[in-house]
């Protein structure tokens, strides 16, 4: 890491933890008691505060309304305006243009601790950093900047990212949407769909088509503030979990937007997509991790507390080989992410790192919420305790951004390249 950047990633950890200091005074923060901070000691110091002020957030302020936003499916408003305030809505975005200057390590450490929490704040989180505010940083002129990253940096709004249509999801090159450009306005036409922050975003980076002929090398990226006349919302997704984000079609119908509107030039739309979502994945992994741990918390919690045969279950070797392979797999993942984020932030390619972190965090969630509820056994099956909900929100983190099969491919495609196939 830079000596300067370092300079603004302590300055920004101060005014976090100068925060949520203030939050524990009134809140009487209590730390969480399960894992000790110690199994952190490899961390940069700024990053260990970081954990520990998202990991005291975590415990106090979702932890407790997880299970409600979940059942009643609220959008957590409240919650993503204090993650604003923290400085978490725009990690990457230097303190230069208003974000936080933090790097993409403490990103995936801040991830993981609010998905440990609540998984659709994690969720949100990762949308507005990685997929909004991500492609804008990197393509966005100056004007594009002022209007659509600055106020999107405190929690006030939120933005979505729109590459998926109905009939393409993996394939994200055959995008059938199309962008018209007459008379200094582009004219869209076509539906995304599956749009997290769908209905709560106040704008949305589009991929449309803008040369046919050139299949994916047409596609150009676009900023569409919402709402906006000929953009209209589908119903809600009704969903197997993280069911506080809302979830729908974008339908695009003569929606005119501005020429200056453009994203990069015009055909670069695809390789704003794709780098996108190489970085959007470490955020994805890192949500996989808190998925991964909390399921871990409250199997060892309830392994310790439950007897059975005259003796605590942990006792139990069944139970043991569990926790031991739930631990070793998270463990794993975890390095991967942080490997994947520390390419990312020395300038290095970290393609095939950020899609084998998702991949094994993702499965390592799905993996951990399983054991979970099977180490709860019949509690697990409730919604009294929180195992249900992590293992249906664990099953998205396979799917969206890349499903494994996807990173899969993008693994292997970098393996036959780096043995100059
Ligand atoms: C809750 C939720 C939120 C989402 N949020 C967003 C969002 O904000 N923005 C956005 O743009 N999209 C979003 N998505 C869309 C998501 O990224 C896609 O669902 C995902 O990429 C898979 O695409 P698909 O659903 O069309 O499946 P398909 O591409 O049709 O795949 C179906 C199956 O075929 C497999 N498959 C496909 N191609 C191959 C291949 N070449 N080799 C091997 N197997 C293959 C897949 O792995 C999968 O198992 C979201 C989806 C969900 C469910």
């Amino acid at each position: 890491m830079a000596s300067s950047t370092a300079g603004l990633m302590r300055s920004s950890a101060r005014v976090i933890l100068q925060k949520c200091r203030v939050q524990g005074k009134r809140k009487n923060l209590t730390s969480q008691p399960l894992r000790a901070l110690s199994s952190l000691a490899n961390l940069p110091e700024t990053h260990e505060m970081l954990r520990k002020t998202c990991r005291d957030f975590a415990d106090n302020e979702l932890i407790p309304i997880a299970a409600k936003l979940d059942k009643e499916h609220l959008y957590p408003k409240d919650q993503v305006k204090q993650m604003g305030e923290l400085g978490l809505m725009a990690m990457e975005v230097p303190e230069s243009e208003g974000g936080t200057g933090l790097d993409a390590l403490a990103y995936a450490i801040g991830m993981e601790e609010i998905s440990r929490g609540c998984a659709s704040c994690g969720c949100i989180m990762s949308v507005n950093n990685s997929l909004y505010l991500g492609p804008l940083m990197k393509n966005g002129n100056a004007a594009q900047k002022e209007k659509f990253v600055k106020p999107f940096l405190d929690g006030s709004q939120v933005g979505c990212f729109a590459l998926s249509e109905p009939g393409n999801g993996s394939d994200a090159g055959a995008a059938s949407t199309m962008a018209q450009l007459n008379s200094g306005k582009y004219n869209l036409n076509g539906t995304k769909a599956w749009i997290t922050n769908g209905y709560e975003s106040a704008a949305t980076v589009v991929f449309a088509t803008t040369d046919k002929s050139k299949k994916h090398k047409g596609i150009s990226a676009f900023i569409v503030p919402k709402p906006t006349d000929g953009l209209s919302l589908g119903k809600k997704e009704d969903k197997l979990g993280i069911k506080a984000t809302s979830t729908c079609y974008l339908i695009f119908e003569d929606c005119e937007i501005p020429e200056e509107n453009l994203l990069g030039a015009p055909g670069m739309g695809f390789k704003i997509a794709m780098q996108t979502l190489d970085a959007g994945r470490i955020g994805i992994a890192a949500q996989g991790l808190g998925i991964a741990q909390a399921a871990l918390d409250c199997a060892v919690d309830y392994a310790l507390k439950r007897n059975s045969f005259g003796m605590p279950i942990a006792k139990m070797q069944t139970i043991q080989m569990k926790i031991a392979d739930m631990e070793t797999r998270l463990e794993s993942a975890r390095l991967l992410t942080w490997k994947a984020a520390m390419l990312k932030d020395t300038g290095k390619n970290f393609t095939k790192e950020a899609a084998m972190a998702k991949l094994a965090a993702s499965e390592t969630a799905t993996f951990n919420a399983h054991n979970a509820i099977q180490i709860l056994g019949g509690m697990g099956y409730v919604t009294d305790m929180p195992a249900e909900r992590h293992y249906r929100d664990a099953r998205i983190t396979e799917i969206y951004e890349g499903t494994s099969d996807i990173q899969r491919i993008v693994i292997a495609t970098n393996v036959f390249k780096e043995y100059g196939a």
